[in-house]
This record gives C-alpha cells, structure tokens and sequence, in this order.
C-alpha cells in the first residue's frame, strides 16, 4: 500500500501532502490488521483441512452411531437409507459441485503455502487422461488444491477437462465424508471407478492417481524427492487398454510441508509401519509441522513453504510409439515380462 500511495507523491504536492501523510499513517494502522488477518484466514483453512484428513471420516461415524441412540434416530435412519441407496455412486461419477469446489476458503489453502499450478500444454476435450502425481507427501496438499477445487483455476487452464482425484476408497465408506469428497470430484482409486471415468462418462476426463499411494508418504521429508514408481504399472495398463493418454505431474515442494521420522528399511519400526498400511490402508506417518500459536513449536499445521504443481506433455504419443514396437515383440515371444504383458487385454493403440 505504502509503495503504491508514494507511486504518486507528485501529483499530491503542496496542500496534498498532508493528504498523503493521513492515508500513509491509516494504511499503516489498517495494513497489519488486514495482513494479519489474511495469514490467521489461510492457517485456519488449511487446518480444518488437517483435521479434516484425518479426523472427518471417524467423527462423522461415530455421530452418525450416537445419533441412532438420541432423539435425533430418526435423522441417523433417513441418511443409513440414503447411504444404501447411494453407495456406488462414487463408483460411477460421483457428484461433483462447483460450488463447493469455488469455495473461498480454498483460495486461503492456496496462498498459505502458495501452491501453484504450472501449464506447459494444452489438453484436449475430446481425450481422456491419466495424470501420475508425484510426490505424496503427507497430505497431498497439491493434489487436493489444484484437482480438487478451482484455487488454482484448473478449468480456466484447462477448460473442458474434469479432474478427479482418486483416493482410498475406504474413505468413501465413511458418512458425510464420502459426500463431501465427491463434491470436489475426489473418487475412489480402485480399477472398476477409473474405469468408469475413462470409458463411461464422455471425454475430457483426467483421473489423478497419486502414483506412490501411502507407501511413498512414508518416504517423504524436506528436501527428498523419493518417488514409489518402480512396480507400479497398473495407471499405464489401465490408460492403455481405455485409449487414455497419460500425463506426469510433479509438485516441487510437496514433500517440504512436513517433517517426518524415516526409519531405515528392515528396522522393528519400518515393519510396523508397513504392516499397518496394509491393513488400515493409510500409512500411519510420524510427522510433525509447526505449532498455531508459536512459530517454533511442533504441531499439524504444515510448513508454509511453496508448492509448484508442474502439468508435464501427454506422453501417449511417444508411448504408444514405444508400445506398439513392444506389443508387437511380446505378440512373438512366449516366456519371460512380455507374459506377464500378454495377459493384459490388447491396448487400444490408436
Ligand atoms: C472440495 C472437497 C473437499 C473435501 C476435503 C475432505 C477432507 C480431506 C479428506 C480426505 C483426503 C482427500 C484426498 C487427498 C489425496 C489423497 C491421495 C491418495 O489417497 S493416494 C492413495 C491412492 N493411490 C494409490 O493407491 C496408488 C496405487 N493405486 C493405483 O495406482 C490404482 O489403484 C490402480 C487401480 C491403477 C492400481 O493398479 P494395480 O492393482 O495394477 O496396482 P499396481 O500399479 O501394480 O500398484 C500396486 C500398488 O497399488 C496399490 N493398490 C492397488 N489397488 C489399490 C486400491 N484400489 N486402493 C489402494 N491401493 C491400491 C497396491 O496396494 C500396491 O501398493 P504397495 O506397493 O503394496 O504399497
Ligand atoms: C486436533 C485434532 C486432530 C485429529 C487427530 C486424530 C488422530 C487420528 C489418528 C489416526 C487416524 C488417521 C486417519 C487417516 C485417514 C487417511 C485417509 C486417506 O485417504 O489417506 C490417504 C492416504 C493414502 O494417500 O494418505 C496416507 O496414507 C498419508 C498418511 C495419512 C496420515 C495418517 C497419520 C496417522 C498417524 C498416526 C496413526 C497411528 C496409527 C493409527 C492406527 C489406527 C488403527 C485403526
């Protein structure tokens, strides 16, 4: 304010001055106020998020429970009617609100950190698309902003695309949750949902599978760029046998909103860890990020450091290039990989 007010010291020479030095001595008064109150907006966003994350699902289920013990049972009795009735709708397109996805709060998520996201080419209406996001991190913060709501104006870079966010399908299990999430076009990221987004719902589809899944934010920590890709080719058979073109994004700084206690493979506590991923589904990180109150204590606010969300070249072209000199290798040889390969359904290679 400060600098655009003294932009124009000489158009307010003379009796203006003193003009110039009120409004300088108020916006002073009112500027911290308002920058003040921007950054507690931005820090409670992305907090209720948090907590959202982890706590929303268990919560709403455990009221939904209670409430079938009180007064209200009628309430509890009308929504188990209404989860019935829904239950596979996450699995066929959900229900997608812009409103809930414009949300002013969401622009505060942004700029707490601020995440961006970064447009280096055009994608087409008339495809569908695969998206591999990389890294986890612990939240997905990037994910859930940029393909999640329009903070990061997704459909004004993109226009005709729909994202949808996959995530565990667990979470749609859970009451209210799986409402709220299918509001932002999250949906579940088992095969038969994305299934059904790339060949049953129309085109301009873009899944986001978060590649690495729980393990990999089990990997994560500042300044560490570790990726779980290795045995993972399931999104690539999945774009493949859909005709879907496949795009890589990767967000700098994902890893950077928390710090977290990484025991070496093979230790008691990695076992744990690894084990209690594949029975609850999550990956139970121990991770901490700042304090509300006080800058230098711990807590689960993350660390406001930025996130660049790069949109990387659909990289069908050059793959399907590749895959139709390998489909039509493994087409003659009977042992090794290309079994494995062969057992898949015939990519629709165009
Ligand atoms: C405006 C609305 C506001 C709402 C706000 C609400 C508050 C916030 C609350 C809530 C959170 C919001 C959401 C944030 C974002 C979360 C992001 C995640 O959830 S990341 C986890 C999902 N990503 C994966 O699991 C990747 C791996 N999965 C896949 O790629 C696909 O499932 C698929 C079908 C392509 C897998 O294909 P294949 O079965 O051939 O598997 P192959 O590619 O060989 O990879 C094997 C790995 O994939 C896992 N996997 C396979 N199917 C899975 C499934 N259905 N679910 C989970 N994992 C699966 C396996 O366990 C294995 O992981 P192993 O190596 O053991 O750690
Ligand atoms: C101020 C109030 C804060 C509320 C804190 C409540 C604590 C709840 C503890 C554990 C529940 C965590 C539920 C997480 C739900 C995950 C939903 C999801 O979709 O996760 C996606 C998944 C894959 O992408 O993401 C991850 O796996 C990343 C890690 C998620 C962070 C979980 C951190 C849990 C930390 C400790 C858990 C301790 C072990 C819990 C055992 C539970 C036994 C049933």
């Amino acid at each position: 304010m400060k600098t655009i007010l003294a932009a124009y010291p000489g158009v307010l020479k003379g009796t203006g001055s003193s003009i110039l030095s009120a409004l300088q001595d108020l916006s002073v008064a009112f500027w911290p106020c308002r920058y003040k109150m921007e950054k507690h907006l931005q820090v409670i966003s992305v907090l209720q998020w948090v907590i959202s994350f982890l706590a929303m699902g268990a919560a709403c289920t455990v009221l939904l429970i209670y409430m079938f013990c009180t007064d209200c049972w009628l309430i509890s009795a009308i929504y188990t009617a209404w989860l019935i009735v829904d239950w596979n709708t996450p699995k066929r397109g959900g229900r997608r609100s812009s409103w809930v996805r414009n949300w002013t709060v969401w622009t505060y998520f942004r700029d707490y950190f601020p995440i961006r996201l970064i447009k280096t080419h055009n994608l087409l209406p008339s495809r569908n698309y695969i998206f591999g996001y990389h890294p986890h991190g612990i939240f997905c913060f990037g994910a859930f902003c940029n393909f999640g709501t329009e903070a990061t104006g997704f459909t004004k870079k993109f226009p005709g695309i729909k994202p949808s966010l996959a995530t565990l399908a667990g979470n749609f299990r859970m009451p209210v949750l799986r409402d709220y999430l299918m509001s932002g076009g999250i949906c579940p990221v088992n095969k038969n949902s994305i299934d059904y987004l790339l060949s049953c719902n129309g085109t301009g589809n873009a899944v986001v599978i978060v590649v690495g899944g729980a393990s990999e934010s089990l990997q994560c920590a500042p300044g560490l760029n570790t990726v779980t890709l290795k045995n993972r080719k399931g999104f690539v058979r999945l774009a493949l046998q859909r005709g879907s073109d496949l795009v890589p994004v990767y967000s700098f700084g994902e890893n950077d909103a928390y710090k977290q206690v990484i025991f070496e493979e093979g230790t008691y506590w990695r076992t744990i860890q690894k084990r209690l991923q594949k029975i609850i589904g999550f990956a139970p990180c121990l991770f901490h990020g700042c304090g509300l109150f006080f800058g230098n204590s711990w807590g689960i606010v993350p660390y406001g450091n930025p996130i660049t969300t790069l949109e990387s070249q659909s990289q069908c072209q050059k793959l399907r290039i590749q895959l139709r000199r390998w489909w039509t290798c493994t087409t003659q040889c009977t042992s090794g990989p290309c079994r494995t390969f062969l057992t898949g359904t015939r990519p629709a290679l165009a």
